[in-house]
Order: C-alpha cells, then sequence, then structure tokens
C-alpha cells in the first residue's frame, strides 16, 4: 500500500552567477553563457536552447548515455529481462534465472529474502554498455556506436513503492515491461501513475510472448485505452507461444530472429510473406497514432506521403520524449528472444541527461529557480537519492545532475552546510563495485563514508543550490514489536537504526503509553520482510502485535485557552501559566506552533519548550495517541514565577492546555483512504461492485474492455483487510487489485466511537496496573 502524492515537481533556486568560484574548473565560454542566461532568467532560455548551445564535445558525450528504470506490475520479468540486458551487453558472462533450478539466482536480485522469495525488494543499480549498430548518415554503412546505460531494476510489489519513487525521480527514462497474457494489470496503472508524476518517459516492452495466451495486441489496447496513452506497436511477432521467433521490424520492415546460444545473434532477413499484410497494417497504423501526436508526421500524413524510417523514429523520439506516446516492443525475455531490439529502443528514444529538464531552487536568491545543465565544467551539483549500509559502511547513491565529482573532491551538503570530502566512488553493479576517480555530468554512481539524509543535495564551492526530494508517502500500516529475548536488544536497536536511514517509508516510535515500540510502513508485507530481515541479518527473534490502521487524529474548532500548572510540594514547585488558542490549520498536514508573545511574559527558552510539548502532544495524539494533522497552536499571554517555573513546566503546561482545548475543538478520527485499481474479466464486474459497495467504496471510474474490465475506487484501508480472499472467492481466482494510499478522510462515526472507546479501556487498564 503506498501514498500518493502531492506531486512532487524538480524545482530551483538561482544563483548569483559571478559570485561561484570555479576554482581550477575548465570552463568554456558556450557553457559560461548558458548557464549565465539560465541564473539569470531561467525563463529565458528553453531546454532545446540548452542542447543546442550544448559544447560540441559535451554534446557527444551527454548523447552516448542514459539513466533508465525498469518498472511494471509485479512478475512481469523486470529482473528476468535485468538479466539479459546484462548478459547481451557483456556484463554478466551468463544468465541465472529468478528462482532458477541451479540456485544461483538473478543478478539484480542479491538478497537471499530476494532469492527466496523470488521477488524484488530493493532497487538495484547497475550500469552496462550497449552496443548498437547504426547506419552512418552518408554512405549509410553500419557502424557500431557505443551507449553506456545505468539501469535500475525497481521492485513490482507496492509495498516497496519508495524503491520505484526514488528511482524514478532520478531516472530520465524508462522501460514499462507489460505481460503479453495479462496485458495493463492493476499494478501497471500505479506504476504509470508514477512515471506520469515525474514526467518520466518511456517505452514499452510486452514480455512472456512464449506463454500460451499471448496477444501483444491486448497490451497496446490497454495503454491507450486503460492508461491513456497513445501507444502503437513498433513491432509485430512471428510466431506465437511456443512458436514465437522473433519480430518484424516496423521501421524498417525487416524480420530479426533471436539465434545462437542464448538469442545473443540476431538474424535479420525479409519479412515472412504470411506477416507482409499484418505488418503493412500496423505500419501504418503507428504513422497514424503519431500523426495524431506529432505536427511533422501529421504534415506528411496529411499530404498522403509515406514518411521515411528516419522521420518516423525522430517523430517517435520527439512524441515519447514529450510524453505523448509511448512506442510498444514485445518478446520473451525467459525464451531469450527479441531484447536487443528493446535496447536499440532505449537509445533511440529514451532521453539523453541533456534533453530532460532538471530544476535547483537557489537558497541564495529568494529560491529562484535555476536549470541545471549536464556539463562536466561546470560547478557540481548532485542529489543523494539512496542510503544502503553495506560491508564497508554507508554508500549513497548519487545522480550527477551538473559539474562532474571526483574522489578526493570537498562538497557541501546543501541541507546542513556541512563541508564532506569524498572518499571513494563506485559505480554499482547489483551488490558489486567498481571503483572510478571521477564521475561525469547526468550520471549515477554511489559513495561511501559521506554521512548524509536520504534526498540531501550536493554542490560545489559556493553555489546555494538545493533539489526537491522524491515524494515518500506516509506509513499506513503498523506493529508492536520488540526481541523475544532481552539480551538481543543491542542488534534490534542497530537493525531498527540501519533500515530507518535506509527506507524513509519505515518508521519507528515508542508509545508513550505502552512504552512499545512500534514499527510503521506501506503495508503487512513490508514490514513482514523486515521482521524477517532482523532474523536473518542481526540474529534477533522478535515478538510482533496486530498490524493496525495508522490512523490520524484532528480538531474542528478555533478553541481559547488559559491554563495554569502549578503545584507546590515541599521544595521547588512547578509553576507554568499559558495562554492563547489552538485551531485547524485548514489542511490535513504539518502542525503549527506560534509565539505571539510580546514583552517577554515568557522567555525563549520556555517558548521552546511549550514548542517541543506541543510537538509531542501532536505526535501522541489525545484520542487515540496517533498523530495529529492540521494543528495550530498559538501562545500569546502567560505567567512565569521566579523560582518554580522551568522548561519541564512550561513543556507539560502545553501538553496539557493542548489536551483539553483539542477534546473541545470538535476532534476528529481520520483513516486512510486508499486508491484503489481492480481489473478482472467482465463477467465479475458485478460481484466486484457488490464486493465494493459493501465496503463503502466510492467508486470514481469503471473502464471495460473487451475481456476485462478495470474498476477505480476509493475505500479505507480498514475495509480492505481481507480483500485478496474475497476478491478471489468472486472472481474464481481471475481478479487482482492494487492500492495506494490517497489521502486522510474521517472515519464513520460509529467507527470512530468504538476506536476511542477500545483505547479508553486500554489506557484504563493499564493504569490500573
Ligand atoms: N513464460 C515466461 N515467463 C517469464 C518471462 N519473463 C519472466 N518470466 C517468469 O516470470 C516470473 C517473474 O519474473 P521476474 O523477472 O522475477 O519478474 P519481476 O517483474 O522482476 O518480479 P518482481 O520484481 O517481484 O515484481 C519468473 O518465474 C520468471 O521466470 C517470459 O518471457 N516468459
Amino acid at each position: 500500500m503506498a501514498a500518493a502524492l502531492p506531486i512532487s515537481q524538480p524545482s530551483i533556486r538561482g544563483q548569483n552567477h559571478n559570485r561561484i568560484q570555479y576554482q581550477s574548473r575548465r570552463w568554456n565560454a558556450t557553457a559560461a553563457a548558458v548557464q549565465e542566461a539560465a541564473v539569470h532568467d531561467p525563463t529565458s532560455l528553453s531546454q532545446e536552447a540548452i542542447v543546442e548551445n550544448l559544447d560540441p564535445k559535451e554534446a557527444a558525450r551527454l548523447d552516448k548515455v542514459r539513466n533508465i528504470g525498469i518498472a511494471a506490475h509485479i512478475d512481469s520479468g523486470k529482473t528476468t529481462a535485468t538479466e539479459r540486458v546484462l548478459f547481451y551487453t557483456g556484463r554478466i558472462k551468463d544468465i541465472h534465472e529468478v528462482r532458477g533450478r541451479d540456485n544461483v539466482g538473478a543478478k539484480m536480485d542479491s538478497m537471499d529474502l530476494e532469492r527466496e522469495k523470488g521477488i524484488t525488494i530493493q532497487s538495484a543499480a547497475t550500469f552496462c554498455d550497449w552496443v548498437k549498430k547504426t547506419p552512418d548518415p552518408v554512405t549509410g554503412e553500419l557502424k557500431d556506436e557505443k551507449y553506456h546505460i545505468n539501469l535500475i531494476d525497481t521492485p513490482g510489489h507496492i509495498d516497496f513503492t519508495i524503491e520505484v519513487e526514488r528511482a524514478l525521480r532520478v531516472l530520465d527514462g524508462a522501460v514499462m515491461i507489460l505481460c503479453a497474457v495479462s496485458g495493463v494489470q492493476s499494478q501497471t496503472v500505479t506504476v504509470d501513475r508514477q512515471m506520469k508524476r515525474y514526467n518520466v518517459p518511456r517505452i514499452s516492452f510486452v514480455n512472456k510472448m512464449d506463454r500460451a495466451g499471448a496477444n501483444p495486441w491486448k497490451a497496446v489496447d490497454g495503454i491507450s485505452q486503460k492508461l491513456r496513452l497513445p501507444a502503437a506497436a513498433v513491432q509485430i511477432p512471428i510466431g506465437v507461444e511456443d512458436e514465437f521467433k522473433g519480430v518484424v521490424d516496423l521501421i524498417r520492415m525487416k524480420a530479426m530472429y533471436s539465434e545462437g546460444y542464448k538469442g545473443e545473434e540476431i538474424r535479420e532477413d525479409e519479412v515472412p510473406a504470411d506477416l507482409k499484410e499484418l505488418a503493412q497494417q500496423k505500419r501504418d497504423l503507428l504513422i497514424e497514432t503519431l500523426a495524431d501526436v506529432d505536427e511533422e508526421i501529421a504534415n506528411v500524413f496529411l499530404e498522403e506521403q509515406t514518411p521515411s524510417p528516419e522521420e518516423i523514429k525522430a517523430a517517435i523520439r520527439r512524441a515519447t520524449i514529450s510524453l505523448k506516446f509511448t512506442p510498444v516492443f514485445m518478446g520473451s525475455a525467459l525464451a531469450d528472444k527479441a531484447v536487443q531490439p528493446m535496447l536499440d529502443g532505449v537509445v533511440d528514444y529514451l532521453p539523453n541527461p541533456s534533453e530532460v529538464e532538471n530544476l535547483a531552487l537557489d537558497r541564495k536568491r529568494d529560491e529562484a529557480s535555476v536549470k541545471l545543465v549536464s556539463y562536466n565544467s561546470l560547478p557540481f551539483v548532485g542529489l543523494a537519492f539512496k542510503l544502503e549500509e553495506s560491508n564497508f559502511g554507508q554508500l549513497t547513491y548519487v545522480r550527477v545532475y551538473q559539474g562532474s565529482l571526483r574522489k578526493g573532491q570537498n562538497v557541501f551538503n546543501a541541507r546542513t552546510g556541512q563541508k564532506v570530502k569524498i572518499p571513494r566512488i563506485v559505480r554499482m553493479h547489483s551488490n558489486e563495485m567498481e571503483e572510478v576517480q571521477e564521475i561525469g555530468a547526468g550520471e549515477i554512481c554511489a559513495v561511501f563514508g559521506v554521512d548524509c539524509a536520504s534526498g540531501d543535495t550536493f554542490t560545489e564551492g559556493g553555489l546555494g543550490y538545493s533539489m526537491t526530494s522524491m515524494f515518500v508517502p506516509d506509513p499506513v500500516i503498523s506493529l508492536s514489536i520488540k526481541p523475544k529475548n532481552t539480551k538481543d536488544t543491542p542488534n534490534f536497536s542497530k537493525a531498527i537504526s540501519r533500515f530507518q536511514r535506509e527506507d524513509p517509508t519505515f518508521r519507528v516510535h515508542v508509545d508513550t503509553e505502552s512504552g512499545e515500540s512500534i514499527i510503521s510502513g506501506m503495508g503487512e508485507l513490508h514490514l513482514d520482510i523486515y521482521v524477517e530481515r532482523m532474523k536473518r541479518e542481526y540474529k534477533v527473534e522478535v515478538v510482533t502485535g496486530q498490524p493496525q490502521v495508522a490512523y490520524r487524529e484532528t480538531l474542528q474548532q478555533h478553541v481559547p485557552f488559559d491554563h495554569l500548572l502549578k503545584k507546590q510540594t515541599g521544595g521547588a514547585g512547578d509553576y507554568a501559566r499559558v495562554v492563547g488558542y489552538i485551531e485547524p490549520t485548514g489542511q490535513l498536514g504539518e502542525n503549527k506552533f506560534e509565539s505571539q508573545i510580546v514583552g517577554g511574559t515568557i522567555s525563549e527558552k520556555y517558548l521552546f519548550a511549550c514548542d517541543k510539548g506541543f510537538q509531542e502532544s501532536c505526535r501522541n495524539g489525545p484520542l487515540l495517541g496517533h498523530r495529529v494533522l492540521g494543528a495550530s497552536m498559538v501562545i500569546n499571554d502567560g505567567a512565569t514565577h521566579m523560582t518554580d517555573s522551568s522548561e519541564m513546566a512550561f513543556k507539560n503546561a502545553t501538553q496539557q492546555a493542548f489536551r483539553k482545548a483539542f477534546i473541545a475543538a470538535q476532534p476528529q478520527v481520520l483513516e486512510p483512504l486508499m486508491k484503489t485499481t481492480i481489473t478482472a474479466p467482465n463477467e465479475f464486474q458485478g460481484n466486484v461492485v457488490g464486493l465494493m459497495n459493501k465496503r463503502n467504496a466510492v467508486i470514481n471510474d469503471t473502464e471495460i474492455g473487451p475481456e476485462e474490465f478495470t474498476l477505480q475506487a476509493d475505500c479505507s484501508l480498514n475495509g480492505m483487510f481481507g480483500f485478496s480472499s474475497q476478491l478471489r472467492a468472486a472472481t474464481q481466482g481471475k481478479g487482482e487489485f492494487s492500492m495506494e494510499f490517497s489521502h486522510y478522510a474521517p472515519a464513520p462515526m460509529q467507527l470512530q466511537k468504538e476506536l476511542i472507546a477500545k483505547h479508553e479501556k486500554e489506557r484504563a487498564e493499564k493504569n490500573k496496573k
């Protein structure tokens, strides 16, 4: 279960260019002019202008770089396809399968747990060089062009959605894999939403063409209709199921057969006679679809001329990069068929780093936007997007947006202002690494020994840039947890602190009433995996409670307070008076504390303690002990005693005042609503609608296809417990669903009452003990 988001757009800050200390960097005049314009008037320069103005040497380097991710519904074959990519590019010597009989496992599933369960839990990064045969523009002769591809394989399961979010945040393009039998599945819809959120252009790959019932046209239609993204096949299959041999390239009208030991040889031939008609028909459809989204092709089409292969390719590239279209490739990763043409598609249709707009905010110029340019010669700007504990210390994954990063270089953490020396730079190859001295702009690497948080921006010298981080969804499920044996407590703490550092969707807090540690995350599987990792990696057996929904609390009214804490128990007493009001902020977001004290009736030191008290109260809401959202507290008067006042007294007084006022402010329990996508064969539509109605779900959209329907609904997480088995029963096992967090909404009155009564009872019992 994952949260959807306030759209996180890349952002920017301007910079007084003249003040940048470029130190000993090479700096060319064109780059200077482009950056100068970008800095002083960011809107004056289009990304095209930046690309046009690229120094030819930089342009040639960047043209050969692709940063891509692979994302899809669970089990579509992302890891299997990545394994082929690594094999065909010479990165690995042989192919090993996910849960294969050789017990080696796929390269990118390096964690034992991933290999056992056959699912990807963590995204893994790797890189490879793809040598593409490219015709010389003058002679037409084929020559080798080497492209450097940084690739991230992401998990399919929605519980690990943060891995997809952070990958998409830093990638320039993606391959969306679909299953040839199932087409667009429930989680393809989620992945589509994430790609749209980060404006990531994509090519599509219909995998599993060897399976019984494979039908690539179902997937193509699904992309156009269910995802509402114009799509057309750029290939047709030669044979299907057991007979699948290769594909016809519709642009060049050539047949491509996968041959050799593991499909490493692609033999080109004439289009088989029995496929000529279909090939022509699908080629026409490709051109027609492109004409709808690309003006240049539309003109050629209107003049009833046939565009040349180069014109078609250029149109696909333009339309894909501008997010108006996705070209659809097809093949079978497991059967080693037609993976290489998809790699050509990555190079041909996905953008290089200079073609993607990346912005930063300049703290030194009132948060003005500035465009980052992937020049090696500009000052360094990079984003730490993922942290991982390794045997050699903390590993930080960095996307270099501008400038290059050298071993031994000093950079600044934009959030903390700290200077950090980069001791080691590596390129990651799943769990292995290759040490490098320098990494260029537009690339992805990992660095060692850098203390930072996920999402921190690093810059060089005097730059005050910072980039927005990725969206981190709020956890929706929590569990109480403790080690079975107290002797394991140190290891338990170590594990918890590591998991928290690495995964921003995994949170831990101590329930102040029960004293129990509570872990929260994106779903049951997410938390199960951490429990299992504690056992395996830290040898800690744990006891867990029942999974709980992460409720929230809020208030609806403005309520004034005037609270006095006064205790006289012999020696020094306690004295603090706080006066002010609480009210809703108007949004179910951050809580706000404000002091409007004039004349120093409460000193700064005590006000700080009041703020602390307020924040603590918001972490443990008065109704259920869950977090408070959207509360504002203002303190505008008070009183202090010469000897009896203390920070503790003011903190406690604030908490008491907040509690009393909150209860009087028409408080509400909020529950997470989940954006739920269900797909199932049409004959089960009635059953599924019935299931959703029983859960008081709000059905927002139903799309009925020739065989299947897709239903989108908002439903409370509470109502979704046990849903998978009921959906299975209602659809003869043919329905599937995925859900991600949408927003918090007031829980039904009856449920609110029950939850509050239960909480009161538990509290009373604990107090008795
Ligand atoms: N028949 C067939 N099976 C395939 C193909 N590609 C992958 N599979 C199988 O599908 C299953 C899932 O493959 P993975 O590569 O783990 O899929 P994934 O998308 O990486 O899975 P998650 O990361 O867990 O979501 C495995 O059993 C593969 O052997 C294919 O082209 N044809």
